[in-house]
């Protein structure tokens, strides 16, 4: 399984936002997106989750093209995401929030449910089952019955991830995941992440917090302006001054582009972290 961007263009009027990219990701790893604002981190997932068309290039999972396919057609091949602004279905229960993710993309099978009882009810059992048992990974099984809005901060970003992971992707695409997240729950994040890695699962994880790409992701793609300026292990983005350049204008290391990353988070008013 290779999930492959080829030539890949994402243009806004006349804002260029992609421009030209092309790698691709392997399963068994986590590709960390890392880049300065503006730099095209989400438009990347965007386009791959179906969110947002591509102007040009393409991008395909084993030689399937997904761009030009519907967002449900993306989703039923196999790619899961997660939002940087937290979109759950705030009025339902934690468990429906993923047992909603688990019914048959095909017709046939939701009707068989409705035909045959018996059936219905084995398959509602089972799904019900493989989300407590999601639910159980996250430490969320304690709030199984309760609204998902209701949630504290942390948890529903834990649940939006457990989520995504309800649809079994091949491919999961996580947005952000520890925007506002305080230390502690970030090193919780981190472990939970590092769990999902899988050699049937490709990763790829959009982040401005530096620790958390340092330590999960196995490679690192650096974008800046729309393209890609650099992929490599994390030693080899610290030891790069293209990168240190990209982020600050000046060739100094990665203590400076984390703080320079937290500055910029905090202009954008995304959700001052928490020490804990
Ligand atoms: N829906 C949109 N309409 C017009 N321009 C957009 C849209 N989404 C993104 N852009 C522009 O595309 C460029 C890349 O934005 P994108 O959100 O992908 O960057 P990013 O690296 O994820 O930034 P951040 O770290 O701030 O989230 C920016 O110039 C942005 O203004």
């Amino acid at each position: 399984m290779t999930l492959v961007f080829k030539n890949l263009r994402k243009q806004y009027g006349a804002n260029v936002a992609i421009n030209d990219v092309s790698t691709d990701f392997a399963p068994g790893l986590i590709y960390g997106v890392i880049g300065p604002n503006g730099a095209g981190k989400s438009t990347l997932i965007n386009m791959t989750a179906g969110s947002y068309s591509v102007s040009d290039g393409s991008i395909s999972l084993d030689g399937r093209r997904l761009d030009g396919m519907k967002k449900h057609q993306i989703a039923n091949s196999g790619i899961a995401r997660t939002y940087q602004n937290i979109r759950l279905f705030d009025q339902m229960t934690v468990l429906e929030n993923l047992e909603v993710c688990a019914y048959p993309a095909e017709v046939y099978n939701t009707w068989r449910e409705v035909l045959w009882p018996p059936y219905g009810r084995e398959r509602a059992a089972a799904r019900r089952e493989s989300a407590m048992e999601i639910l159980r990974f996250f430490g969320l099984e304690g709030y199984a019955d309760a609204e998902a809005g209701s949630l504290p901060y942390g948890r529903q970003r834990m649940l939006e991830i457990a989520r995504a992971l309800a649809m079994k992707p091949r491919v999961l695409l996580l947005d952000e995941p520890a925007a506002g997240l305080n230390h502690h729950e970030t090193a919780e994040l981190t472990a939970k992440l590092a769990e999902l890695r899988s050699p049937e699962r490709i990763m790829l994880v959009v982040e401005h917090d530096m620790d958390l790409v340092m330590t999960l992701c196995d490679r690192i793609v650096v974008m800046h302006h729309g393209k890609l300026l650099f992929q490599g292990t994390p030693a080899e983005v610290q030891a790069s001054s293209d990168v240190q350049l990209a982020y600050l204008g000046t060739d100094n290391d990665i203590d400076d582009i984390r703080a320079a990353a937290q500055d910029r988070r905090a202009q954008l008013g995304i959700r001052a972290r928490r020490r804990s």
